[in-house]
């Protein structure tokens, strides 16, 4: 497409982009995007040298310094300006979506659309809690008069590294990008090898609307080169990543900064004997399958009181039986999963639970990458199926005895992003969400992050912060104060 034909070379390899200016990397090199559809390779993105990552950091330092005095309604305008774009192009970065990473046609569409919303909604939010402060006098602690006159306001962190997972590319890289610019930071996004050129395309639209120069750049390149160089890099000022245990390293590694780390989860859902179990099933289906189970707020394991086991696990059964299973191009509901060592991960998972005895509600059937959903009843605490995350279309259920067992399975986990609970009675399902260790419940409906402005935080291995348009904006900022000292307090005259 003419609008794209800059972002990629003469020889069909995407370029990466700093200081205004898509570029070849010196290297030479690139690194191979295979479609996980077909297994072979589809697109090629430049393999940046930790030279240029130098270069592309002093450029957003550089950047950010005049990016910081433009007043905040500019900054909003430009977003704007992207988030229509975004949503102008977003055919060409739904099928990239569709070939990168196998994502079902429809939902790729609204992955770049959400996107777009989301870019707006952060200029609105901006404008809002960026032009407020507070102001505190003195005289309301012990032994002071109203000498000082204390205003508090936001001021940016300088350049914020963005790195996204695979899943959302497009969704969760402008989920950093957004509150990062209107908070007056700058960007340096690394994207996921899958989805890095989904990536670069909505980098290209944020570069159309007329951001200036450095203020965004995108890298791209092996993690192993320059992943640990960008993520230690001393001029880095704030990291917002989302992925696996990757973050666990990184968060390791990285200097005295700001980190807003959003990791794996193992969502339960727990199904009291009173529930609806016709709206249970269908949001365990549409929670656990949904993108093949490729969502960190997939529901991960279902905890069903025995006495409702049999109708409900026969419920989630008839409805598994409808997915669609084919190509992400046919908009099926189950899609290849991402990579084939996923898929062999997620092979390994299932094996262990036949070994050890589950009950196979289906025909365990995989043909490349497409793995058919899978429900495995039965499940037990010594099967690794019942604690690690597959990210693919396995759904393992747990039958309890009692609310405290489902809980303390849910709180036994190293993960703690979300978990749900089915019931009619309130009461029981207040007393559970706050005896569940995750960062938000869901009552009588699956996980789910969003929409996009309520909090979204995941406890112990699950993450560091929380997002959410909101939290975002702030957690990318500082608090900085100014003193004004009087040499009389100020309520003397009159
Ligand atoms: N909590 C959330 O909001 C959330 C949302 C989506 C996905 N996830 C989680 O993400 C995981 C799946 O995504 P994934 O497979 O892309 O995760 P991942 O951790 O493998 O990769 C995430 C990102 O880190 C990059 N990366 C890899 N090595 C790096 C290094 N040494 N330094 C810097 N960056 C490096 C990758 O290229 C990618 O961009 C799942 O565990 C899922 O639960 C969490």
């Amino acid at each position: 497409m003419a609008v794209f034909e800059e972002i990629v070379d003469e020889n069909g390899v995407y370029k990466f982009f700093y200081d205004g200016v898509w570029r070849k990397s010196s290297s030479g090199k690139s690194v191979t995007i295979i479609n996980p559809t077909t297994r072979k390779p589809h697109f090629r993105v430049q393999a940046c040298t930790q030279e240029e990552v130098n270069k592309v950091v002093e450029t957003a330092k550089l950047a950010q310094k005049s990016w910081a005095k433009t007043p905040l309604w500019k900054r909003a305008e430009l977003l704007h300006k992207a988030a229509a774009i975004l949503k102008e192009q977003k055919a060409p970065i739904a099928e990239c979506l569709v070939k990168e990473i196998a994502k079902p046609a429809k939902d790729a569409v609204t992955e770049v659309v959400r996107s777009g919303d989301l870019v707006s909604y952060c200029a609105e939010e901006g404008v809002r809690i960026l032009g407020e402060g507070k102001l505190l006098v003195s005289d309301s602690f012990p032994g002071n008069e109203r000498t000082k006159y204390c205003l508090t306001s936001k001021i940016p962190l300088g350049v914020v590294l963005a790195i996204p997972p695979f899943n959302y590319p497009v969704n969760l890289a402008v989920s950093k990008i957004a509150p990062a610019l209107i908070a007056g930071n700058s960007i340096v996004l690394k994207p996921p090898t899958q989805g890095a050129v989904a990536a670069l395309h909505m980098v290209h639209c944020f570069h159309l609307a007329g951001f200036p120069k450095g203020l965004i750049s995108c890298v791209t390149g092996k993690g192993s080169e320059i992943g640990d160089f960008l993520t230690m890099h001393p001029s880095i000022n704030c990291i917002s990543f989302t992925g696996g245990d990757t973050g666990i390293s990184i968060s390791k590694k990285a200097g005295m900064i700001p980190l807003q780390m959003e990791l794996g989860g193992k969502d339960a859902c727990i199904i009291l004997e009173d529930a609806d179990l016709d709206l249970a099933a269908a949001n365990i289906v549409k929670g656990g399958f949904s993108y093949s189970g490729q969502r960190c707020t997939a529901v991960k394991v279902a905890l069903v009181m025995e006495s409702v086991a049999d109708t409900l696990v026969e419920k989630v059964k008839a409805k598994v039986a409808k997915l669609t299973v084919g190509a992400p191009e046919d908009d099926c509901d189950i899609t290849p999963v991402v990579t084939e060592s996923s898929a062999n991960f997620i092979e390994g998972l299932v094996m262990d639970a036949k070994q050890k005895a589950a009950t196979f509600c289906q025909e365990y059937k995989r043909e490349g990458n497409l793995i058919w959903p899978l429900l495995l009843d039965n499940v037990l605490p010594d099967m690794r199926i019942a604690w690690e995350e597959p990210f693919g279309p396995v759904l393992p259920v747990i039958r309890i005895n009692s609310v405290e067992e489902g809980i303390h399975h849910c709180n036994a986990s190293n993960f703690g992003l979300q978990g749900c609970v089915f019931t009619r009675d309130i009461n029981k399902a207040i007393l559970i969400s706050d005896a569940m260790e995750t960062g938000t419940v869901q009552i009588n409906s699956a996980p789910s992050r969003g929409p996009d402005h309520f909090p979204f935080q995941g406890l112990k291995d699950s993450g560091i912060g929380s997002q959410g348009i909101t939290n975002s904006i702030n957690m990318m900022t500082k608090i900085k104060s100014t003193v004004i000292n009087l040499p009389t307090p100020s309520y003397t005259v009159g």
